[in-house]
Parts: structure tokens; sequence; C-alpha cells
């Protein structure tokens, strides 16, 4: 990896421009994270966007923008494909002439688009990574599955990996188990969204202003999180832990038992798993 001294407090700076095609939500969570984390300079990442509006929004982060995709592949050592999976292929076919396939690294964070439909699509010898990345990168956050394409090679691996980390973390996996990695971590803030929301509404019934029940609400799924990462108790260790005899919490947990609520959450699991599967055989 190619560094220098970092002046804004990450220990490494990566002198590479950073491309993105799509400057959307994902592309923006990524490169403000990047940002802020200090390895990449705004000055470093050139994102494109064919939405005028979504260019403003970039410029106010700082980094360059354009409309042509072509200009960030001419330009960028590594190129982040960011936009809707069903346009993926179009917009590689569109950049495909310009790619110098051993000095370029695309990292595709496309649900469900495979490695093999990427590397079809640009010259033969592209490094390719596929990442399952998610939006809580925004906040350092994030949590992100990477799979290696068939060029790639463990520089590029680590580059990778090395901005992931910088906005969360990053494991390695084979491709195979990417859809899955998407109906966990993926779409996996949604779920989270809407339970602190559910318990906020729980809280506004029982009496509570609605500020005090949304802060308390995503106070607890963080504090109970993070108590999983840091202790290594198993989650049901740590909810027994919680449960006294004849108490409230084992009333509530009676009640989620009887509606399903584990069950829910699993099929959620595997609905977003299929759908990536199918966002998959259809580009
Ligand atoms: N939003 C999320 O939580 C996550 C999204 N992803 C993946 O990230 C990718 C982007 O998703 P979002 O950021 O949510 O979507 P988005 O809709 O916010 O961003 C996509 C951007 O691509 C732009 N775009 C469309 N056609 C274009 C073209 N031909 N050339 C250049 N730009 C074009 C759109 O104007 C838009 O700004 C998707 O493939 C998605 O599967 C992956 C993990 C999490
Ligand atoms: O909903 C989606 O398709 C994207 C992929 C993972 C999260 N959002």
């Amino acid at each position: 990896m190619d560094v220098a001294t970092n002046t804004k407090g990450a220990e490494e700076q990566i002198n590479k421009m950073v491309g993105f095609i799509g400057g959307g939500r994902m592309a923006q969570a990524m490169a403000k994270g990047f940002i802020s984390s200090g390895l990449v300079r705004a000055k470093n990442i050139l994102v494109s966007d064919n939405s005028e509006e979504m260019l403003h929004i970039l410029e106010d982060i700082g980094v360059n923008t354009t409309t042509s995709n072509k200009e960030v592949v001419q330009k960028s050592d590594l190129i982040v494909i960011a936009v809707k999976p069903n346009v993926v292929g179009k917009v590689l076919k569109e950049v495909a002439s310009l790619v110098v396939p051993e000095k370029q690294l695309f990292v595709s964070i496309a649900a469900g688009v495979t490695i093999k439909s990427i590397e079809q699509n640009l010259p033969a010898g592209t490094h390719v990574v596929r990442v399952m990345p998610n939006t809580p990168a925004l906040v350092q956050a994030g949590a992100a599955v990477m799979a290696s394409g068939s060029n790639a090679v463990l520089e590029d691996t680590a580059l990778v990996q090395a901005l992931l980390r910088t906005v969360g973390i990053c494991e390695e996996s084979s491709e195979s188990l990417l859809d899955a990695v998407t109906g966990v971590s993926g779409s996996g803030p949604a779920y989270a969204f809407a339970a602190i929301e559910s318990l906020s509404d729980g809280g506004v019934k029982m009496g509570l202003p609605r500020d005090l029940a949304t802060k308390l609400a995503a106070q607890t799924l963080l504090g109970a999180a993070k108590m999983v990462l840091e202790t290594g108790k198993h989650p049901g260790q740590l909810k027994d832990e919680v449960c006294s005899p004849s108490g409230t919490t084992i009333a509530a947990m009676h009640v989620l038992e009887k509606k399903g609520f584990r069950g829910i959450l699993m099929d959620a699991v595997e609905a977003a798993t299929l759908r990536a599967k199918e966002l998959g055989a259809s580009n």
C-alpha cells in the first residue's frame, strides 16, 4: 500500500485517488468516513453521479465531482462501484475500454451482483473486490465483509480492508456468504432503526416524551450491542442477566416469544438474502 504520514490522526494516509461511480447514500457514507478518519484526503476523492442534485450534496462534503463516469476511471487508482445493482452492468460497459487492468482496482458494493458478472464486463485481468458494507460507516460504526475476485492480490485486499476499517469492522469471506451478509448487516441497520422507532412508540404510548423515548431506545440498542462485542458473552446469557425471576423483563420476553419475535427476524434475514440472490441472478 502506498502510504504517507497522516496529518489528521490516522496512522497512515493513502496516497491513491479513490473514485466512486454513483454518489448516493452509501458512497456518501463511505467517502465521509474515509475523510473524517484522515486516511484519504477529500481532494483525492472523485465522485461521479448523473444527478445534479446529488453532485451539489457531494460538493458540500468537499470531494471532487463530475458527471462523467469515464473521468472517474481515468483519474482513479481504486474505483468503487456504488450504483444500484441494475445499473452496474451498464456503467462497467461504459468505462471498460479505459481500464488499465494491472494498475486499477474495482470495488463493487452492489447487493447481489457477482464478481463473475463484474469481471465479465471488464478487461481480462482486472482486479476486483466485492464488498457488502452498511450505512453506519457514516459514524465509523460500519460492518463490512469483502470477497476477492480472481485477479485480486493481497495488496488489494489490504487496501480495501484498511479503508473499510477506518469506518468500522471489515471481515473477509468467500463470495458465497455475501448474500447472507447482506441479509444480516447490509440491510440490518433498517431493522435496527425500525426497532428503535417501535421501542420509542411503546415509550410514548406509556407516557414518555418522544425525544426521551427515542434517546433511551437508541442508547439501549447501542449499549446492548457493545456488551455483546466487549464481554464476549453469549447474547442469551446477557438476556438472562436482565430477566429477574417474576420480573418485568421476563413478562416482556414472554410477549415477544408468543408473537414470534425471533422467527420474524430470522425470516427477515432470509428474505433479504434471497432478494440479494435474485438481484445477482437478474444482473
Ligand atoms: N444503502 C445501503 O444501506 C447500502 C447499499 N448498498 C449498495 O450500494 C449501492 C448504492 O446504493 P445506495 O447508495 O443506497 O443508492 P442511491 O440511490 O442512494 O445511490 C445511487 C446513485 O447512483 C446514481 N446513478 C444512477 N445511475 C448512474 C449512472 N449511470 N452513472 C452514475 N451515477 C448513477 C444515482 O443518481 C444515485 O445518486 C447499491 O448497489 C446497493 O446495493 C450496499 C450496502 C448498503
Ligand atoms: O436494500 C438494498 O438493496 C441495499 C443493499 C443492502 C442495504 N441496502
